[in-house]
């Protein structure tokens, strides 16, 4: 370290020809050879071994370890050919993923920062033709230009890139990079498309009450030139290779390609970041995701509605992004990827959070977006196996992903601490509101939006379970936030009501045909996520939303096995058990109907929910359920009576 003079812990200041004057005394070092010398030396440290400030700063940075490193003991960690030819293929691999499907050839791809090229020694220009024998002439310009691959940079890169070159970049004062996603704040599921091909036309779930919205194959692959002519455009685009799912016998390989460091960043954490030794095995990935967020798609091509579209083709395993920055895109849009692979392969994909006791009793918290599958499955005395979507096999549960994605309004650090203290170097917080000088986030400002959220590695919650993975879970339970307020706070579900209530939107339609290929399931609830419940809350409820840490003790009660003891009641309408007593949580919470001053009132809203579950049940009526009938029949009965 080359500091100044510190030797036995003194400073020493160079004596200045008007010493004396201002009445200072002058100071004396220790270390001087010469009784008489007149100048304060710093010769406490050999001098830095530079001649240039160039030369300086490239002993700043030592060469890491290739991050695609050679197998096998009897080869170095360094080989010079090997990690040539290693990046070689790895650039074949990208140029071919970008590659423009009517000029039928891949860009001109060069690894490493445009704007470090003399201090990074790793951006050698590795640039490889596809076409060999092609003409010599290039058939336009932007095939003789260089796209600049940032490929899996680490954390503290990814930091540097959106500070120096994205506007709304800050570090937080917990060390959180600070982002913003622009013009959308949250995912937009009526600009999302499918490809309807002769495969998808009978295994997806088309028409009423379905989320997919057809489009064709020609209109895709417009938009995806239109997304790969965009990142090509550009000086530089990150690429993440990672996986998804922690069973590694259904492991996916993705490729993230995106424009922006906080989207390469965002993935990086959200998804299980590969091992020097995966990576190197990494090969052609099983999905692309091509993020043109910033680009928006041209309104005169067929089925484009608004500037925004994500398009998703299963056929060609790829899912094109144009004009949105919301990085959620990319994560539910991975998820509708697992929703459609898992189930052919008998496995089921749940949008739902995971955690696990000491004694290996697993807990499954399914709900819509907001429901707090993050915040309650983040449990101090529980192990996290994960947040948001997971498998359920015959071996037990896994995570899909690598992260978690908090919801961060109005996080306190008393009652939501692992969260709040995960929050730090890595982190990406999208869109809150900081102190201009101090950098402290204000979690309850909302003026870019209410759909603040922080995304981080899953091991930055201290009991996570690495691997992400754990038996058949003992309880399943359905979070809904019921903005009408006749819902209890917890009760017990028998086996038809849990099927009822699970297939009524609490996440996911599970209707499986009988050569045993699944529907793709919904993220939202007709019922719950309907426009109507969310543009009239106030008209109904007259409650508040059970306070968090009721809410917990709720949970404890069911992890323990005591809320199964308790003595229950059951309610009109939906035909609720619902407990008399839990530990630590007021009795007359636990029935909706005491919370209402008005008993018609509440009667009414309590028919009028039921009715709406009634009216969203009716697209599922048709549907067979395996070869039994009579389990539609016995679901249905579970619902409301009246
Ligand atoms: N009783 C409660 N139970 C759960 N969460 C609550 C409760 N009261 C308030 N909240 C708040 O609701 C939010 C739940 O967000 P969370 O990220 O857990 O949702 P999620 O189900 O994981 O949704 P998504 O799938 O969109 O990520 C948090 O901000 C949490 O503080
Ligand atoms: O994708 C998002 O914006 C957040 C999320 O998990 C969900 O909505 O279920
Ligand atoms: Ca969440
Ligand atoms: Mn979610």
């Amino acid at each position: 370290m080359a500091s100044q003079g510190t030797e036995n812990g003194e400073f020493s200041f160079p004596k200045t020809p008007t010493k004396g004057r201002n009445g200072l005394p002058k100071i004396q070092t220790r270390g001087g050879k010469k009784e008489d010398d007149q100048i304060c030396h710093d010769d406490s440290v050999p001098p830095v071994k530079a001649q240039t400030i160039d030369e300086l700063h490239s002993l700043q940075k030592k060469r890491s370890v290739p991050n695609t490193p050679i197998k096998g003991e009897t080869q170095p960690a360094f080989n010079a050919i090997s990690e040539e030819g290693r990046q070689k293929q790895q650039l074949e691999s990208i140029s071919a993923s970008l590659a423009s499907l009517t000029r039928e050839t891949g860009p001109k791809v060069v690894r490493g920062d445009p704007d470090r090229k003399t201090e990074t020694p790793r951006a050698q220009v590795t640039h490889q033709h596809r076409h060999v024998h092609a003409p010599t002439l290039s058939t336009s310009d932007s095939a003789l230009k260089f796209t600049h691959i940032l490929y899996n940079l680490s954390p503290a890169e990814l930091y540097e890139q959106a500070i120096k070159y994205e506007k709304g970049s800050f570090i937080t004062s917990s060390g959180a990079l600070a982002t913003l996603s622009g013009a959308k704040t949250g995912r937009s599921p009526r600009d999302k498309r499918v490809v309807r091909d002769e495969t998808t036309e009978d295994e997806l779930w088309w028409g009423k009450g379905s989320p997919n919205i057809e489009m064709d194959e020609h209109t895709f692959l417009v938009n995806r030139e239109r997304a790969v002519d965009y990142l090509c455009s550009l000086d530089k685009v990150y690429v993440n290779d990672q996986f998804l799912n922690w069973d590694p016998v259904h492991r996916i390989k993705v490729r993230i390609v995106s424009a922006r460091a906080y989207h390469s960043l965002f993935m990086h954490n959200m998804c299980i970041r590969p091992t020097a030794e995966e990576l190197e095995e990494f090969g052609t990935p099983d999905f692309t995701i091509y993020n043109a967020g910033m680009f928006p798609c041209n309104r005169y091509t067929h089925y484009m509605t608004s500037s925004t579209s994500i398009d998703l083709n299963l056929g060609r395993r790829e899912m094109v992004i144009l004009g949105t920055q919301y990085a959620g895109e990319m994560k539910k849009g991975l998820f509708g990827v697992m929703h459609y692979l898992m189930p052919k392969r008998q496995i089921l994909s749940l949008h739902s959070g995971c955690n696990m006791g000491k004694a290996g009793d697993v807990a499954l918290f399914f709900g819509l977006s907001g429901t707090g599958k993050t915040t309650l499955s983040t449990d101090h005395n529980r192990y996290l196996i994960g947040d948001d979507e997971h498998c359920w096999s015959e071996n037990g549960v896994s995570n899909i992903e690598g992260g978690c994605y908090a919801k961060c309004i109005d996080l306190s650090k008393e009652k939501e601490p692992d969260i709040f203290n995960a929050i730090k170097f890595g982190t990406v917080m999208e869109n809150v509101v900081f102190d201009e000088h101090t950098r402290e986030v204000d979690y309850s400002d909302k003026s870019v939006t209410e759909n603040t959220r922080a995304a981080y590695p899953i091991e930055y919650i201290p009991n996570a379970k690495i691997p992400c993975v754990g038996p058949h879970p003992k309880n399943v339970i359905l979070l809904a936030c019921d903005a009408f307020g006749v819902l209890p706070p917890v009760s017990k579900l028998n086996l038809a009501q849990t099927m009822y209530h699970f297939i009524s939107g609490y996440t996911a339609l599970v209707a499986g045909t009988e050569d045993g290929i699944k529907e793709p399931q919904a993220t939202f609830s007709a019922c719950f996520g309907a426009a109507f419940i969310m543009l009239h809350p106030t008209n109904y409820g007259s409650g508040k939303r059970i306070k968090l840490a009721y809410t917990r003790k709720i949970i404890d009660a069911i992890h323990s096995g005591s809320l199964l003891e308790a003595e229950y009641t059951k309610t009109e309408i939906f035909g609720l058990e619902i407990p008399t007593a839990i530990e630590g949580v007021p009795s007359e919470i636990l029935d909706p109907a005491n919370t209402w001053p008005d008993k018609k009132a509440h009667l009414d809203a309590l028919t009028k929910l039921g009715g709406l579950f009634k009216k969203n049940f009716e697209v599922f009526l048709d549907y067979k359920i395996g070869t039994d009938n009579n389990l539609a029949g016995e679901i249905l009965a579970a619902g409301p009576n009246f």
